[in-house]
């Protein structure tokens, strides 16, 4: 059977972040059901900035396999682990604190490194392999759930717009000095890792980000970071709007796309 291409971005907006909460649960709820059964243990990859606040629903959950659940982060910043700008630390306080995923099965950046760049995205690059390696052909980590957030310039990850790490295909965790937001040193996951994921989720909230949304979704051929998360078949992208940022999208092939993911999770039995 020839390749797959990249299924169309899958749209889902809400009345309010509440409902937009709520959903996301569900949506996590129901891949780590789907990844557990299907390879024993849910990989899922966070962000921060606002992502972390918006996981809340998932505290409290029933039916939750939390000791199967392996974290990583899509992006650090170069700061330690309890310091404001860490990402690890907003995931922690938002949620991670609050639910029972053991410790070693958090993989967090090596504090000890912070002052060689090289070296932190390395070993961070080797836990990757560590544990995705033995699994699969080693070529790339595939993520069962990876859950990014969109910054006001069209970024992600610490993957900025005219930056050359947009064109890394080499490199699983790759590292800038020249970050345009604060803090300037962090690391990131690369598209090889964000491009392999069987799930990748946006989640954006607010009339700040409406014409950002816009021309991500809709003007794609601008290659803004975002605009280039397109998992590789199976793989699929999601969005999770509130309606204040999705007003200017264009959702008119919303439910096509719902159609075509369906399908395509029925279809292929690893997703
Ligand atoms: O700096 C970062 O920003 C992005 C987007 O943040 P948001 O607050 O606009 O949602 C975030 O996804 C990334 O992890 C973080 O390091």
């Amino acid at each position: 059977m020839p390749p797959q291409p990249p299924a169309p971005p899958v749209f889902y907006s809400f009345p309010d972040t509440s409902k937009l909460v709520d959903s996301l649960a569900n949506f996590v709820v129901k891949a780590q059901k789907d990844a557990i059964e299907k390879r024993g243990k849910f990989t899922l990859a966070l962000s921060g900035g606002s992502l972390p606040n918006n996981l809340k629903g998932l505290i409290g959950q029933e039916g939750v396999q939390w000791d199967k659940w392996e974290i990583f982060f899509c992006d650090e910043r170069v700061v330690p682990l309890d310091h404001e700008d860490s990402n690890f630390r907003a995931c922690n306080d938002a949620f991670l604190s609050h639910v029972p995923i053991p410790r070693e099965q958090i993989h967090t950046i090596d504090e000890s490194l912070l002052d060689d760049l090289d070296e932190l995205s390395d070993e961070y690059e080797k836990q990757l392999i560590s544990l995705f390696a033995e699994k699969n052909a080693a070529r790339f980590p595939v993520f069962d759930l990876i859950l990014l957030g969109m910054g006001p310039d069209g970024h992600t990850c610490s993957l900025f717009p005219g930056h050359e790490l947009l064109l890394e295909t080499d490199r699983w965790v790759a590292y800038l000095e020249d970050s345009p937001k604060p803090p300037a040193k962090r690391i990131t996951f690369t598209y090889p890792v964000i491009n392999h994921a069987y799930r990748v989720a946006f989640v954006v909230a607010g009339d700040s980000k409406q014409d950002m949304l816009h021309a991500v979704l809709d003007q794609p051929e601008e290659g803004l970071p975002c605009s280039r998360v397109r998992p590789a078949a199976p793989g699929l992208v999601f969005w999770f709007a509130d309606d204040a940022a999705a007003k200017k999208a264009n959702t008119s092939d919303a439910e096509e796309a719902q159609r075509l993911a369906k399908e395509r999770i029925n279809a292929n039995s690893a997703i």
